[in-house]
């Protein structure tokens, strides 16, 4: 881990010198280019364009089976774990194609985390959950270890109320706490980006409060992609929004624009709740 931590800030300080030099606003770090995908006969995206921003939250709108949590899976090439999956067209992570041969999709998973809708933790203690990824990667130095852990748990808001019971097991925790808990989980491998599909909606209004002010707080240091059905949500937390119909981008542009002044109809009437 501490190899591939370290390489990790090389690629990025890499990545900077080879960039061109935009606006630290608007710097894309992950830019889809005329992406299509296939489920065996069925394509459930076509040709998607969708420049996604740094240390911005880009949420993911649409109505079911739209193609939302398919489009974040081909984000880290998780999809690819569905056999009759085919895409065609770019996916540019940090400037590199992510679909070429020679790209190394272990190393883009240790750089793209994700949260799942149902929150998962491993049958193991709270520590041991979020030492796992760093262990996985090699570090056994038990100090490390521990920093690590707090510094994962308090990144994700969830330090306070478990430090004094790190060595339980995580599936005593309530639902909210297991979420951020598997938050803190993916920030101790050391994201650059977190992909998050409906990471809210097993959850009560109160975790789910605190897991969206924990996405404002994490988008200081890290670039989230967020799928929700909750357009409150969308609304509430990300600056991009981008709405997908069909396996199409609909509409993708700020968030208070899609919210406030869609531009296409079909926009307009998913978000003033007239299909969906
Ligand atoms: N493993 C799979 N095999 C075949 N078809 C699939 C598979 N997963 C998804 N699909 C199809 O791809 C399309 C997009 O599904 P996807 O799950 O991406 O939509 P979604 O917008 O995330 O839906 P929801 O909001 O209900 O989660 C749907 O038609 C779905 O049936």
């Amino acid at each position: 881990m501490a190899t591939t931590l370290r390489k990790n800030r090389e690629i990025k300080i890499e990545n900077k010198l080879n960039e061109e030099p935009v606006s630290k606003d608007n710097k894309v770090i992950y830019d889809t280019r005329g992406l299509n995908l296939w489920y065996g006969e069925t394509q459930a995206l076509k040709n998607i364009d969708l420049p996604i921003q740094e240390n911005h939250v880009t949420a993911i709108i649409g109505p079911s089976g739209c193609g939302k949590s398919t489009y974040i899976k081909t984000l880290n090439r998780m999809v690819e774990l569905v056999p009759s999956v085919r895409t065609t067209g770019e996916i540019l992570y940090r400037g590199k194609n992510i679909f070429e041969r020679s790209y190394r999709v272990e190393e883009l998973r240790t750089r793209v985390g994700m949260v799942f809708q149902k929150p998962n933790p491993f049958p193991k203690s709270i520590f041991e959950n979020v030492a796992y990824g760093p262990k996985v990667h090699g570090i056994r130095d038990k100090k490390i270890l521990k920093d690590i852990v707090e510094k994962s748990l308090k990144g994700a808001a969830i330090w306070e109320e478990v430090k004094d019971r790190l060595n339980e097991n995580a599936y005593g925790l309530s639902g909210g706490q297991q979420q951020r808990l598997c938050i803190a989980r993916c920030l101790a491998i050391e994201p650059d980006v977190i992909l998050m599909d409906e990471p809210t909606s097993a959850l009560d209004p109160k975790s789910t409060l605190k897991v969206e002010e924990l996405v404002q707080e994490l988008k200081k240091n890290y670039s989230i992609v967020i799928v929700t059905h909750n357009m409150q949500q969308a609304a509430r937390i990300s600056d991009k929004t981008a709405f997908f119909l069909n396996g199409e981008v609909v509409e993708f542009d700020q968030t208070d624009r899609v919210f406030s002044t869609p531009q296409d109809l079909r926009t307009e009437d998913y978000i003033t709740g007239r299909f969906g």
